[in-house]
């Protein structure tokens, strides 16, 4: 398939172009690079540096794409508590502007990056899809308000729609001559701070808040393996259907908390990892936990690497090497 991938530069969006060119798909990446890195796209992808709103520039009509993967968005829960529009306009505003695009160039297929963060905190356990949604941060929000406008625009426009609802990601693509793992500058996830405690870079790892509702009152959150949700990407090519938006959650169903998280980095790095107990971050919910039954079931998806040992010596692998 001719594919467009925006957000190739970013950590999801540059493990998944590699794996749709190794399956022998034409990737072309669009992404501005506001947090991106160039270096992360691949080099037999074509790179477009452009800002989605303009994704027009290339989704002309008779451009011929079959898909487009839609990775490109802001991405930091407690910075959308304190910067809202931002979310707003990069995550709403320009994601519709997209899709403007896409129905002018008539490109059948549309597979969103989606979250665990438009549920809130949830009123059971496993999250499954329907269950109710209620995000306690913007940035679920946004997520949330751009997986209704597709749901709109596959029954209007009988667009094959699939919104993937990642839990937390987690390690790098580890695989022969490719390395490709995460980095975000700054960083605010969990797994990646522990590792630049473990090497130095940082005094302490801060955890907010151990007053929640949890097996040892910090926050809980499912990690997927970035390799494995890359994999549900290429089924949800497959499995999309003209008309309808389906949604699947990526998760592996085991919550770790946020103690239990930086006792494996210790475990895997051998470093000491001094930890502190910080006041909460605006906008966590205590527990995020999928039920990927669906993905099971109606895609085929096994996730195979699902040890957070696996996940976080990849994600140390990939750090030693080519961020620290
Ligand atoms: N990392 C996670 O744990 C996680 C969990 C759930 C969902 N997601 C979603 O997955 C997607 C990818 O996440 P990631 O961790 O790879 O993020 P990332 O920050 O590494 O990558 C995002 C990419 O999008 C680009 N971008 C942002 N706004 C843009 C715009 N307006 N025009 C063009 N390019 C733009 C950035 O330059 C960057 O390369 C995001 O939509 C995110 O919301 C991520
Ligand atoms: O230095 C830190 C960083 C994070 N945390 C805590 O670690 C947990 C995980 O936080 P992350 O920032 O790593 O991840 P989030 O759960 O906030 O969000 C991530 O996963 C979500 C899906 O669950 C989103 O989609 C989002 O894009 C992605 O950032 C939270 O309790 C957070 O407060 C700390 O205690 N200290």
């Amino acid at each position: 398939m001719k594919l467009l991938v925006t957000g190739g530069a970013g950590y999801v969006g540059s493990v998944t172009s590699r794996l749709l060119l190794d399956a022998g798909h034409e990737v072309t990446v669009l992404d501005s690079l506001v947090t991106g890195f160039r270096e992360a796209v691949a080099p037999d992808a074509t790179f477009v540096e452009a800002d989605i709103r303009d994704a027009a520039q290339v989704l002309t009509p008779g451009s011929g794409f079959d898909a487009v993967l839609h990775f490109a968005g802001l991405i930091a829960a407690g910075e959308s508590m304190v910067k809202p529009e931002l979310y707003w306009h990069d995550n709403v505003v320009k994601s519709l502007a997209l899709l403007d695009a896409v129905r002018a160039a008539g490109v059948p297929r549309f597979i969103f990056s989606s979250t665990a963060a438009v549920y809130g905190n949830p009123v059971e356990l496993p999250i499954t899809e329907s269950a109710v949604k209620a995000p306690t941060n913007t940035y679920g929000a946004t997520k949330l308000t751009f997986d209704h406008a597709l749901t709109s625009e596959a029954f209007a426009h009988n667009l094959a729609a699939v919104s993937l609802r990642y839990f937390n990601v987690a390690g790098a693509y580890i695989s022969g001559e490719h390395e490709i793992g995460e980095r975000h500058n700054p960083e605010t996830h969990l797994i990646p701070i522990a590792l630049q405690v473990a090497a130095g870079k940082r005094e302490k790892l801060q955890l907010f808040g151990d007053d929640y509702p949890t097996v040892d009152g910090t926050c809980v959150r499912d990690y997927i393996h970035v390799h494995d949700l890359a994999r549900a990407h290429l089924l949800a090519l497959d499995a999309a259907t003209a008309g309808e938006h389906r949604i699947y959650n990526l998760g592996n169903g085991n919550g770790f908390s946020n103690k239990q998280v930086a006792e494996v980095a210790r475990e895997v790095t051998g470093a000491e990892l001094p930890v502190e107990i910080a006041p909460r971050r605006e906008g966590d919910p205590a527990t995020l936990v999928a039920s990927s039954e669906r993905a099971r079931e109606e895609l085929g998806w096994v996730p195979e690497k699902n040890t957070l040992q696996a996940m976080i010596g990849d994600a140390w692998t990939f750090y030693r090497k080519h961020v620290a």
